[in-house]
């Protein structure tokens, strides 16, 4: 048995062993890194094409870089895998996204290197000016110096531009790489997205004007555009050389590239100049999502998009596993729909019944399920890019002309857009639908995308709507519902992943807002689930029925208003009321009761309230399964802390904390 030749890789501990190696092993090193991802993410599941797109870009940045004392910044950390391998984690890549494993993104906590926590978008060039302004302030001769890795995607999230303002005009001395490759999750949209293609697009820009650069790059700030504003001869004709670097040159940054993103050479001449310039420099590389796995470099923009992840076996021998169409499907059941696609098609025959409804995603077409509308009702459908403060005023305008907007935005990312909601919608009483996908624990993608909070932020807001539904056939009622009723914000929140595996209704019901419906009867204890809380609470009845305790469980339905008569019938008739949310617990549904049962004076309310949602800490990444376990989210651990609190031990394990 041949032993495999040994990897180059494998003497990378710390990214100062890329130091001194030729270009051309530097060259070994990054293709090496590039097979190590797709064997692992292939086996295991992950972000995958964003990945392979960076792996020259890592290991040029940490062959002329001093990391950490040099910070090397990466915009949401998706395409941060090989920045994590050459950083003294090759060997626990097979963790990455697994509980305990190593983190989805960049981890403060899990790394010296990893300079900034991130998974949220456009982040990165903030940190950025912050590092390096901080480390004149501290007196830190020499500074270190502050790169900044940012997609052509990530730069449609506004706040990336409120920090390159910022740079500009302070001089910042920092390097932003725009590492474009037209791609967001789906391909990029818009008009930056389009002024970046044409300029990656256009052969005559690519490295023709490196000595160009050269040149402004040595400029003192703005020069760049006074040259621009010479007679209108000169700047057409210098235009062909330098309309790339127009946008930024304004800004007070210069412009270097377009540089191939896959040649460490030519990545190593531009950021060696750029990281000595000690001005604010932009350089702009061209890469490919997905390079060197032909099914996404060769797939076209299906399949970039395709592979932006990796499912678990996906990949086998570098190519796509083949599944046998041979091997009959298991019978049984069929696996309950997504909640993403149930909304998806629902917002389609909503859209069909009623043409003032129209949808809005921010970047997240398939992960919405808008994909859904845009490919029946394309004109319907609106993609305004990672930019969910713009989704919320765009609604807020189409709004005001009496269309019906649903921004389809997960329950974390919408955190971006918080005084749009406040200030533009709630507050001017518009007819706004909030569908928030991925609400309670998203899982692999851990504490950045759990959807933990929404409860609590919307909650505080008059004029607000809030519902979950339980199951998917209320979702579709309560999606429905929220398009009928036209008193104001109307906010809704779902799981991500399967449904519970109900029939969906033919016709969808309009739910009399603020009502909630009982579900089981029973005494001395009464559940109160709100959204996936319902399945929480019926599971945790059906462990305390076997044990002899017969349970009441009651689907509340919405947050906010309350069913006011619902709870205080149920506090009147149990000694304990149990709410179960998923989200935490401070402003969250349990609190929504407890202010109402205080709030109405309800008479005769005797029953104690145990509220069971999510801990006050940052849950970690893995499976959904194993965070329930890990916080008491499930039927078991809420049935003995019911039976404790009614002091009925006996058929129970002690109660332990979460
Ligand atoms: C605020 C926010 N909205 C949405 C997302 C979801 N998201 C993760 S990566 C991504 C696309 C990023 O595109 P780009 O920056 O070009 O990186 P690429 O994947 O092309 O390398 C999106 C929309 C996010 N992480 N943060
Ligand atoms: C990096 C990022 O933010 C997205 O890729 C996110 O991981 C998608 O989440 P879902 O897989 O839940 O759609
Ligand atoms: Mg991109």
């Amino acid at each position: 048995m041949t032993t495999p030749p040994e990897r180059l890789l494998d003497r990378i501990d710390r990214p100062q062993d890329l130091h001194g190696l030729t270009e051309a092993e530097l060259e070994q090193v990054a293709q090496e890194v590039r097979e190590h991802i797709i064997d692992t993410v292939g086996e295991i599941g992950g972000h995958f094409g964003a990945n392979l797109g960076t792996c020259e870009l890592a290991v040029a940045l940490h062959s002329l870089m001093d990391s950490p004392r040099d910070k090397i910044l990466w915009d949401v950390g998706h395409q941060a895998y090989p920045h994590k391998i050459l950083t003294g984690r090759r060997d626990q890549l097979p963790t990455i996204r697994q509980y305990e494993g190593l983190a989805p993104f960049c981890s403060i906590p899990e790394s010296e290197h990893d300079i900034m926590g991130a998974g949220h978008a456009s982040t990165s060039i903030g940190y950025g000016v912050g590092l390096a302004e901080a480390m004149k302030l501290n007196g830190d001769h020499p500074a270190g110096k502050v790169v900044a890795v940012i997609g052509d995607g990530s730069m449609t999230g506004g706040v990336a531009f409120e920090s390159i303002h910022q740079a500009g005009g302070l001089q910042t001395p920092m390097v932003v790489v725009l590492n474009d490759n037209g791609m967001s999750i789906s391909p990029n949209v818009g008009a930056l997205s389009g002024y970046f293609n044409r300029i990656r697009l256009n052969p005559k820009l690519w490295h023709a004007r490196e000595d160009v650069e050269h040149a402004l790059t040595e400029l003192p700030a703005g020069i760049g555009s006074r040259i621009g504003r010479l007679g209108p001869q000169l700047k057409e004709s210098l235009k062909a050389f330098w309309a790339p670097g127009l946008l930024w040159e304004d800004l007070g940054w210069a412009y270097v590239g377009v540089i191939d993103g896959h040649d460490v050479r030519a990545l190593r001449i531009a950021l060696r100049k750029a990281l000595d310039a000690q001005r604010p420099v932009v350089v702009h590389i061209a890469t490919v999502k997905g390079k060197g796995f032909a099914p996404a470099e060769d797939g076209g923009l299906e399949g970039m998009e395709q592979w932006h992840a990796a499912k678990p076996k996906s990949i086998t021998n570098r190519a796509p596993t083949i599944v046998s169409k041979a091997k009959p499907k298991a019978p049984g059941p069929a696996a309950p729909p997504q909640y993403t696609k149930v909304f998806g098609e629902q917002l389609v025959r909503e859209a069909k019944r009623d043409p003032r409804v129209i949808g809005i995603t921010a970047a997240m077409n398939s992960g919405t399920g808008l994909n859904i509308l845009q490919k029946e009702l394309p004109d319907r459908y609106f993609d305004v890019g990672i930019a969910e403060q713009n989704a919320i005023l765009f609604a807020a305008g189409l709004a005001l002309e009496g269309i019906k907007p649903v921004a389809a935005i997960y329950s974390t990312f919408l955190q971006r857009a918080f005084d749009q909601i406040v200030h533009d919608v709630c507050l001017q009483k518009l007819n706004v639908v909030f569908a928030m996908d991925r609400a309670g624990l998203v899982g692999d993608d851990g504490p950045t995308h759990h959807g933990a909070f929404d409860i609590s932020y919307l909650r505080c807001l008059p004029n607000m709507v809030l519902a979950a539904p339980r199951d998917e056939a209320l979702l579709v009622d309560l999606l429905h519902t929220s398009l009928v009723y036209d008193d104001g914000p109307f906010g809704l929140r779902y799981p991500r992943g399967e449904a519970v595996g109900v029939p969906l209704p033919a016709t969808p019901r309009e739910i009399p807002i603020g009502t909630g419906e009982v579900l089981r009867e029973g005494n001395r204890v009464a559940l109160l689930g709100y959204g996936s809380g319902v399945a929480k609470s019926l599971e945790a009845a059906d462990i305390l029925a076997e044990r002899g305790m017969e349970v009441t469980v009651a689907d509340a339905r919405f947050a906010k208003p309350i069913d006011v008569g619902l709870v205080a019938q149920l506090a009147a008739e149990h000694e304990l009321l149990v709410t179960v949310e998923e989200n935490v617990l401070a402003g969250g549904f349990g609190s929504a009761v407890w202010e109402a049962l205080n709030d109405a004076g309800v008479s005769g309310a005797t029953a104690r309230i145990l509220r069971v949602g999510l801990p006050d800490r940052y849950v970690t990444h893995g499976k959904p399964a194993l965070l329930h376990a890990e916080v008491g989210f499930t039927g078991e651990r809420i049935a003995e802390r019911i039976a404790a609190a009614v002091g009925d031990t006996s058929s129970f394990e002690p109660v332990t904390a979460e």
